[in-house]
């Protein structure tokens, strides 16, 4: 039976990755994919891992209709048998519902790729409709972790080096350092609500000599 799966996870922990190996998969076995995106990092109408691999994708837009898609692929001859939809939290909740109705009407597989929650720890309407909607939620093996070594949960967008937790849902972005103005971290929930970055740890910890200096210091973060 086919199924809605939603890979679900922070920044950076392997989504990209998973859904081109997912694709490569599928596709060594004869099986007919199409893939799609919204907003990568890469550029429009790309699906890029920071592992290297891209492939070129179709570029989600507000009038995409999955339904219609699939139904002019078939037309054309194309089997469709699956569906990478990467980005996926950038998708609007209608197009969720689209792709539902491909799964349980047209026996297609759709595996979505997306971030949960923006900077705020705010879900994204398409990711909220796909955690309503999915056959099963998915969260990666591969761990991306916080500065102090716990599993990173939480998405933090930083503007010139300081986290904020005002502005647009939307600003395309990294996690590496130097890139750019608006950047992103990801930190585990504890960090993430006491706007602790690493840089902010950085600045509030004492250096070694001055702990070597200083008998009772409790490093609070
Ligand atoms: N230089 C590297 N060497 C090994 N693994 C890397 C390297 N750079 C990135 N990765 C892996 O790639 C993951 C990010 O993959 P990507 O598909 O781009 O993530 P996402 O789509 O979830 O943002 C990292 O969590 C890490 O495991
Ligand atoms: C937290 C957050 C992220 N984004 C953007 C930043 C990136 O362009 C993508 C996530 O891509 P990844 O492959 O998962 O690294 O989402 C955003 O627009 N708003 C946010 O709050």
């Amino acid at each position: 039976m086919a199924e809605l799966v939603f890979f679900s996870g922070t920044m950076d922990c392997g989504k990209s990755t998973l859904a081109l190996q997912m694709h490569h998969n599928h596709a060594a076995r004869g099986r007919d994919g199409i893939l799609y995106t919204q907003h990568d990092r890469a550029g429009a109408a790309t699906i890029s891992s920071r592992l290297g691999l891209v492939r070129s994708a179709y570029e989600v837009g507000p009038a995409t209709d999955f339904w219609a898609e699939v139904i002019a692929g078939r037309t054309h001859g194309r089997p469709v048998d699956y569906l990478i939809c990467d980005e996926a939290q950038f998708y609007a909740a209608q197009q969720v519902e689209q792709l539902a109705r491909v799964v349980d009407e047209l026996g297609v597989d759709v595996y979505a790729f997306g971030i949960t929650t923006d900077f705020r720890a705010r879900l994204f309407p398409g990711s909220a409709r796909f955690v309503e909607l999915a056959d099963r939620v998915e969260v990666l093996q591969v761990r991306a972790l916080c500065w102090c070594g716990s599993r990173a949960t939480h998405n933090a967008r930083t503007v010139g080096g300081s986290m904020v937790v005002e502005g647009a849902q939307v600003v395309v972005g990294d996690v590496s350092a130097g890139a750019g103005e608006v950047a992103y971290e990801v930190l585990c929930r504890r960090h993430h609500m006491r706007r602790m970055t690493a840089a902010a740890a950085r600045a509030a910890s004492p250096s070694p000599q001055t702990l070597a200096a200083t008998e009772d210091v409790t490093l609070d973060v």
